[in-house]
């Protein structure tokens, strides 16, 4: 097997030995679908007359969009979801307040080296930090899955990014990540898997490496993709679900672009409204009044985020309404014992559920027309927070400095 990272898990995957543009019918090593898609993607299943999943134990189904239930009939599609589980005796199922998909099946370790994991979520390329090829897809393709363990795909071509040099202080994967963005193009990436190199990026975290990868489908990408290390097989030691084998691109492999950026040239960044890609440098935006302010999501709502957080905020009072939503209960838990949990409540933070929160718009913490929010999500288009807001984007860094003044403040002057 030759070629990219993401030839050669197709070619595992489907047995072949496969190249980009090639049609394949893969085999997929986990299937995830949340209490959002599950419903859709349950519908198409049974109009199938399937009565079986392929495999009940490489299906994950995490509760996270709407939990606890904010409405009726969300609580009456959960409970036909539940059962529907029972039924087909899904062993990876998480409850509401478990924590988000994305951050819920790396902490439960599916997101592994060299797999095919599938999403009924579009955020489901944040595996490619773990080397993984993570793809998501609509529910009618996940209930395909659900019945056969198959889908089929065009391999992508892929576009190797290389970010050489050293962030500066202040300066965090989510600033990285929007910079690319901003380079790149909400369409630049489309359908293309993109493999991230370079000094800047082998020192990110665990956690800063879910952020960039999270992220990889605001630029159109089908995923992105970093390749494991010894920070990879750190996380998944005693973690891991099932063996695996890292993949890694040939030297000689081909890339259909080819690009580099120096880490040093990045500030602070922030995305405005109502696209991804409308990045500016914080210096730009300084002074832009906020009405809420808002550290969670798959994005950013790890235990580093809520640790700067608390860092910039500890001893001070938050000026707007500020709601934090750890991604997991494991990061819940973490906050707790660390003393974060308490610095932050104290700075006057309100903190949900660990799930998507207000990210979607749906429940808890939804902007009203005219009000501005600044957030560590991953997207601001135009009402997904309320209809008339306004959503810009930034670090868990430059949200808890903004926080504190009321306005778009760089995170360099409070640090
Ligand atoms: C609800 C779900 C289909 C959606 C997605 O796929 O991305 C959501 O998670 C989002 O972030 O908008
Ligand atoms: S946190 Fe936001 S972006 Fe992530 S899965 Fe949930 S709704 Fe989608």
């Amino acid at each position: 097997m030759q070629g990219t990272i993401s030839e050669k898990i197709f070619s595992r995957a489907s047995g072949g030995d496969v190249s980009a543009n090639d049609f394949v019918s893969a085999n997929i090593d986990y299937a995830m679908a949340h209490d959002g898609t599950s419903v859709l993607a349950l519908r198409s299943f049974r109009e199938m007359g399937v009565q079986k999943v392929w495999d009940a134990d490489k299906i994950i189904i995490p509760f996270d969009h709407l939990v606890p239930a904010s409405t009726e009939v969300a609580a009456l599609l959960q409970k036909s979801t539940r059962e529907w589980v029972k039924e087909q005796g899904i062993s990876n199922f998480y409850e509401g307040g478990e924590g988000i998909c994305h951050q819920v099946l790396p902490e439960k370790g599916f997101a592994l080296p060299g797999k095919l994991i599938i999403g009924a979520d579009s955020h489901s390329c944040t595996y490619g930090a773990f080397g993984a090829f993570g793809t998501g897809v609509g529910a009618t393709d996940m209930a395909e899955i659900f019945a056969s363990g198959k889908l089929w795909f065009r391999v992508p071509e892929t576009i190797k990014m290389t970010v050489d040099g050293t962030l500066q202080k202040g300066v965090y994967a989510k600033d990285l990540t929007l910079y690319l963005i901003g380079k790149t193009g909400i369409s630049g990436a489309t359908y293309k898997a993109v493999e991230y190199y370079g000094d800047a990026v082998s020192d990110l975290s665990m956690a800063g490496r879910m952020t960039m990868c999270n992220m990889a489908i605001e630029m159109g990408a089908k995923a992105g993709i970093v390749p494991p290390d010894e920070k990879t097989f750190a996380y998944l030691k005693g973690r891991a679900a099932a063996d695996f084998e890292p993949v890694y691109a040939d030297a000689d492999a081909v890339y259909c672009s080819e690009r580099h950026f120096d880490a040093a040239d990045i500030e602070p960044q922030i995305a405005c409204p109502h696209e991804v890609d409308n990045v500016a440098p914080i210096s730009k935006v300084v002074g832009t009044p906020i009405d809420q302010a808002f550290i969670g999501t798959c994005t950013n709502g790890r235990l580093e985020d809520l640790a700067v957080a608390a860092d910039i905020l500890k001893g001070k009072t938050v000026k707007v309404r500020t709601i934090a939503t750890p991604a997991s209960r494991s990061v819940l838990l973490d906050a707790i014992e660390s003393g974060i949990f308490e610095t932050l409540v104290k700075a006057g933070v309100s903190f949900i559920t660990p799930g998507c929160g207000p990210c979607l718009g749906a429940h808890q913490g939804v902007i009203a027309e005219g009000e501005n929010c600044l957030s560590t999500a991953n997207r601001n288009f135009r009402g997904r927070m309320g209809k008339g807001g306004n959503i810009y984007l930034g670090s868990p860094a430059t949200v808890a400095a903004s926080a504190i003044t009321g306005e778009i403040t760089d995170p360099r002057e409070v640090l």
